[in-house]
C-alpha cells in the first residue's frame, strides 16, 4: 500500500500522515512511498485511534449504514479546525450532494472497492438529502442523490484537498434515469427545478473559479517548494474537488452572483483522464483538462513554446501539463491522417480575407478536334508575346495574361485526366472549354466530355474550332449541342460559344474574354493570406532535381520554406519555379508552380497542403501511407447495389448515380429512360452518362468520381477498365435483358437483392485465326490473354469490340490435337463454341463461372 492510499483510508492528508509515520519510525520519502502490510496495520491501529479521539461530532446523517471506514472518515472531518468551520457553512443538502459526487467518483476511480459495498434499501436514505426542497439549494435541485450508500470514505474539505487524483465532476451528475425507487419526490425535474439546476451549475462554476483563484494565491505563499509533484497533484485535486463543493449558502447571494457575473471560461469539467487527439489546439486542450487557455499558454511559454489559443499542442508537452494538473492524457489516434490535417488546417485559419483569383481552365473534346492545337495556340500567342526567349519551361499548367487579368490553363487536355483528378477528390477546374471541330460536329467523346463536366458541375464554354475550314458548319454544331442541353447564347440559351481557329489563331482573344466574363459570373475568390492549399497537376522524378511536382495553388500563398503534406509525403519547399521555369519566392491562388523539395513523387490530383508543424506533417503523411498500404482508400468510395439498401437505411445514400453503356444507342437510351422512371421514393436515380460501346477506363473513372455504379447492357468492360473498377471498388453490373437490370435496381432499393449468385470471369482468349473443320465446325485458334479458359466454365461469350455477340457453352478446348481441361494465360489453344460459328479474328472469348455466395444474415 502507498502512503497516499493509507492517508485516504485514514481520512488524513498526506502531509499530516507522513510526519506521523516518521514518528512511528517508518522511513517514508513521499506520498507515493510503499508501505508493507505490518506498517499499514500498525499505522491503522495507532492513527485511527488518534483520529477517533480527535473527532467526535460533525458526522453526517446516515452513519448507521456506513461501515468502519466511513466512521474514521467522518470523524476525521472535524479534526481540522479551520476546515471544519468552512464545512459549517455548507448546508446539509449540499453535503448530501457532495457526498454523492464523491461516491460516484470513488466508484469511477476504484471500481473494485466500490462494488464490494452494499447498497442499503432506499428507505434508509439520508434524511437531509431526501427532505431537502428541490429549489432550496442549487445542488439539491438536481435529481435527488442516491441514499448515502457507498461511503467508504467521506472526507471533509481538508481531506478532499488531499485526494490525489482529480475527479470527473461532470460524470458524477446523476441522471434522472438513475433515480432509485423510493427516492424523494423532488427527483422529478420540474421546469423550475431545471432552471434552478442550470443556475446551480453556473454558480458552481463561478464559485469554484473564485475559490480556485484564492487557493492559488494561498498556495503561492504558504506552500513549501520541495514537493512539486505532490503539490501539483494536490492542487489539481483541490481545484477540482472545490468545483464539486456547493459553497453558496444563501439564496440572495446566489441570485446576485447570477445577475452580475458571467460564467467562467472553463466550460468543461476536469476528468481523471482525457483523450487528446493529435492536432488538438491549446484552447481545446485547456477545456479538456479544465483550465484556462491563458494559463496553458503561460505554461507553454515557460516551457519555451510560443503558441496561440488556436495552434495545435505538441503531444509531449500536453502530457506534461496534464500530468501536472493531475490529469492523465491518452493520446488518441482518432484524429489522424486527413482528419488531423483538417483539424490542423482549421486551427490555423483566422478570418477569411477573400480576394478575386484567376480562373482555372481545362480543355476537353473529341479526338483530333484540336485540343492540343488550341492550348498551344493560346500559349504561343499569349505566353510567348512578352517573352524574349519564348517558353523555356513546360510544366503541367500555364498562365496567360489578358487585359491585365490572368487565366490559368491546365495542360492535360481531355476528360479522362479531368475525371481522374476528380476521382481523387480534386476539384481544380473552374471552367471547361469544350472543343468541337466545326467541320466534324458532335462526336461520342464530345458527349462524354459534356457529361463529365456536368457531373462535376463545372460550367462549359464551347470553342468551335477549325472554323477556317471551308466545310466548317457552326450552326450544325450548335444544333447538335442543343440536344445535350447546351444552347448557344445566340439562340437564347446560356452557353457561350466562340468560333475559333487554332491553326490561324483567330478568335482566341474573344475566347479568353469570354473565359474572363464567365469567371466574373462565378465570382472566383480565394484568401491569399493563409497557408497554401493546392493540387498536384503533374509530378515526375527528374534526374538531378529529384521528385518535382506541378502544384496549382488553390488557396493561400505557397512560399519557399513552407512545410507541406502531399499524398503520402511530407517535406519543406526547397524551391519554386513558375510556368516559365523562373525561380520564384511564392505563388498565389490559381497560379501553377513547380515545387522542388519533395521526398517522393505524388500522384496527379493529390492535395498539397501547407501546415505549420513539421512533425504533424510527418504524422499525417505516415498515417496516409499506412492507410494506403491497408488499401482502405479503395474501399471508401465504393457504392454497390449490394449495400445500397443498407446505405439508404442509414441515410447515407440519397441518390443512386448510374453510368450506362450498351451495345446500341437505342438500348442505352431505352435503359436510361426506364431506369430514371423507376418509382424510387427513397433515393433519386440519376443517369450521369449513357453511351455506346464497351465499358472503358473513362467510364470507370467517371463512376468512381461520382460514386456511381455502371450498368453494361450487352457489353463488357475492357480488361484495363475491369481492373480499374476492381481497384476503385466500382460496381459493374452486366445484363443482357433490360428487365433484369431494372428489377435488380428495384430489388436493391428494397433490400431484396439476392446476393447469392455472382458471375466471375475465369479468363479471356483472343481469337487469332479461324479454321473451319469438317464435322467439328468453326474452331478459333486463340491465345489466352488472361486467366484460364476452362471446361469448368459455366458459359462462354463471344465479344467483338467489347460488345457481347453471343453467349453459350464451350464446345471443344484443344491444345494441338489433344482435348484439354484448361489452358492458362500465355498459351495458344483451339476453342469452339456450341451452336455458334460466326467467329472472327480479333474477337475475344470470355469464359465465366457463377459463384454461389452465402447469403448475408
Ligand atoms: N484547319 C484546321 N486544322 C486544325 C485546327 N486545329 C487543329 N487542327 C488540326 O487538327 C488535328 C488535330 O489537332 P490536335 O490539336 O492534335 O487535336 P487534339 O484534340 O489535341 O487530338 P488528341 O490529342 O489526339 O485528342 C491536327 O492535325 C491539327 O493541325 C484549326 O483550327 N484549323
Amino acid at each position: 500500500m502507498r502512503v497516499y492510499e493509507l492517508a485516504k483510508k485514514l481520512g488524513m492528508e498526506n502531509k499530516d500522515l507522513i510526519p506521523e509515520l516518521k514518528k512511528m519510525g517508518v522511513p517514508v520519502a513521499s506520498h507515493s512511498s510503499a508501505l508493507d502490510d505490518d506498517t499499514v496495520q500498525k499505522a491503522l491501529d495507532k492513527l485511527s485511534q488518534k483520529a477517533k479521539g480527535a473527532k467526535a461530532s460533525g458526522k453526517a446523517s446516515g452513519d448507521d449504514v456506513v461501515g468502519k471506514t466511513r466512521d474514521t472518515e467522518v470523524k476525521h472531518e472535524s479534526g481540522h479546525g479551520a476546515k471544519a468551520s468552512k464545512a459549517a457553512i455548507v448546508e446539509e443538502p449540499a453535503k448530501a450532494d457532495k457526498r454523492r459526487i464523491l461516491i460516484k467518483r470513488k466508484k469511477d476511480d476504484e471500481p473494485v472497492e466500490a462494488s464490494a459495498l452494499v447498497a442499503p434499501p432506499p428507505s434508509e436514505a439520508e434524511p437531509s438529502a431526501v427532505a431537502a426542497p428541490p429549489v432550496a439549494h442549487p445542488v439539491v435541485s438536481e435529481p435527488p442523490p442516491p441514499p448515502p450508500v457507498v461511503l467508504p470514505e467521506l472526507p471533509e474539505i481538508g481531506t478532499i484537498l488531499a485526494q490525489p487524483p482529480p475527479a470527473p465532476v461532470e460524470k458524477v451528475v446523476v441522471k434522472p434515469a438513475a433515480v432509485l425507487p423510493g427516492a424523494a419526490p423532488g427527483a422529478v425535474l420540474t421546469p423550475e427545478a431545471l432552471a434552478a439546476k442550470k443556475k446551480s451549475q453556473a454558480l458552481e462554476a463561478i464559485e469554484a473559479e473564485g475559490l480556485k483563484e484564492k487557493l492559488k494565491k494561498a498556495k503561492k505563499t504558504g506552500r513549501p517548494k520541495e514537493e512539486p509533484d505532490v503539490k501539483h497533484r494536490e492542487d489539481a485535486a483541490r481545484w477540482q474537488d472545490l468545483r464539486a463543493i456547493p459553497t453558496v449558502p444563501r439564496r440572495d447571494d446566489r441570485s446576485r452572483h447570477l445577475h452580475h457575473s458571467a460564467p467562467s471560461e472553463i466550460t468543461k469539467p476536469r476528468r481523471k483522464s482525457v483523450k487528446v487527439t493529435l492536432g488538438t489546439t491549446v484552447k481545446e486542450f485547456a477545456e479538456l483538462i479544465g483550465q484556462r487557455p491563458a494559463d496553458i499558454v503561460r505554461k507553454l511559454m515557460e516551457m519555451g513554446q510560443m503558441l496561440t489559443f488556436n495552434q495545435p499542442m505538441n503531444m509531449d508537452v500536453a502530457s506534461m501539463i496534464a500530468e501536472e494538473a493531475g490529469v492523465k492524457v491518452e493520446i488518441s489516434v482518432e484524429k489522424a491522417g486527413d482528419e488531423l490535417l483538417e483539424a490542423v488546417v482549421q486551427a490555423g485559419e483566422g478570418d477569411e480575407r477573400l480576394e478575386p483569383r484567376p480562373p482555372v481552365v481545362t480543355i476537353m473534346g473529341h479526338v483530333d478536334h484540336g485540343k492540343t492545337s488550341l492550348l498551344d495556340a493560346i500559349r504561343q500567342t499569349k505566353v510567348a508575346e512578352g517573352e524574349a526567349g519564348g517558353i523555356t519551361q513546360h510544366i503541367g499548367a500555364y498562365t496567360v495574361s489578358v487585359h491585365g487579368k490572368q487565366v490559368t490553363f491546365l495542360d492535360t487536355p481531355g476528360h479522362e485526366a479531368f475525371t481522374a483528378m476528380r476521382s481523387r477528390g480534386a476539384k481544380v477546374t473552374d471552367i471547361v472549354i469544350l472543343v468541337v471541330a466545326a467541320d466534324d460536329g458532335v462526336m461520342p467523346q464530345t458527349i462524354e466530355a459534356i457529361n463529365h463536366a456536368k457531373a462535376a458541375g463545372v460550367p462549359l464554354i464551347v470553342a468551335m474550332n477549325k472554323i477556317d475550314k471551308p466545310e466548317a458548319n457552326p450552326d450544325r454544331v450548335r444544333n447538335a449541342l442543343s440536344e445535350y442541353g447546351l444552347i448557344s447564347e445566340a439562340w437564347g440559351g446560356d452557353t457561350i460559344m466562340v468560333e475559333v481557329s487554332a491553326k490561324q489563331k483567330t478568335g482566341l482573344d474573344t475566347l479568353l474574354e469570354m473565359i474572363l466574363l464567365q469567371s466574373e459570373v462565378l465570382e472566383l475568390k480565394a484568401d491569399p493570406h493563409r497557408q497554401a492549399k493546392g493540387t498536384v497537376v503533374e509530378a515526375k522524378l527528374e534526374r538531378g532535381r529529384g521528385p518535382v511536382a506541378t502544384v496549382l495553388v488553390q488557396n493561400g500563398t505557397l512560399k519557399v520554406g513552407d512545410v507541406f503534406v502531399v499524398g503520402t509525403f511530407s517535406g519543406r519547399v526547397r524551391a519554386l519555379l513558375n510556368d516559365r521555369g523562373v525561380k520564384t519566392q511564392q505563388a498565389t491562388p490559381s497560379i501553377p508552380v513547380e515545387v522542388i523539395g519533395l521526398p517522393g513523387v505524388p500522384s496527379a490530383g493529390d492535395v498539397f497542403q501547407v501546415v505549420s508543424d513539421e512533425r504533424v506533417a510527418r504524422e499525417i503523411a505516415d498515417e496516409r501511407a499506412q492507410k494506403q498500404r491497408s488499401a482502405d482508400l479503395a474501399g471508401q468510395t465504393k457504392v454497390s447495389l449490394d449495400d445500397l439498401f443498407a446505405r439508404i437505411k442509414e441515410g447515407s445514400a440519397k441518390e443512386l448515380a448510374i453510368v450506362i453503356k450498351a451495345d446500341v444507342q437505342g438500348s442505352s437510351e431505352a435503359l436510361a429512360a426506364a431506369v430514371e422512371k423507376l418509382p424510387t421514393p427513397a433515393v433519386r436515380i440519376r443517369v450521369i452518362h449513357n453511351g455506346v460501346g464497351g465499358i472503358t477506363e473513362s467510364d470507370v473513372l467517371l463512376a468512381a468520381a461520382s460514386r456511381a455504379i455502371i450498368i453494361g447492357f450487352n457489353v463488357r468492360p475492357e480488361p484495363k477498365a475491369a481492373n480499374l473498377a476492381e481497384q476503385q471498388g466500382v460496381d459493374v453490373r452486366l445484363y443482357t435483358i433490360i428487365y433484369e437490370a431494372l428489377s435488380d435496381i428495384k430489388a436493391a432499393m428494397e433490400g431484396l437483392l439476392d446476393p447469392t449468385l455472382k458471375e466471375r470471369s475465369l479468363g479471356r482468349a483472343e481469337v487469332r485465326q479461324v479454321f473451319t473443320i469438317p464435322k467439328a465446325g468453326v474452331v478459333a485458334g486463340s491465345y489466352v490473354v488472361d486467366g484460364t479458359i476452362s471446361r469448368a466454365a459455366v458459359g462462354v461469350r463471344l465479344i467483338r469490340d467489347n460488345v457481347v455477340v453471343f453467349e453459350g457453352r464451350l464446345g471443344s478446348l484443344r491444345r494441338f490435337k489433344d482435348d484439354v481441361r484448361e489452358v492458362q494465360q500465355g498459351y495458344e489453344c483451339g476453342i469452339s463454341i456450341e451452336n455458334f460459328n460466326d467467329i472472327k479474328a480479333g474477337d475475344v472469348i470470355e469464359a465465366y463461372t457463377i459463384d454461389k455466395i452465402a447469403g448475408k444474415l
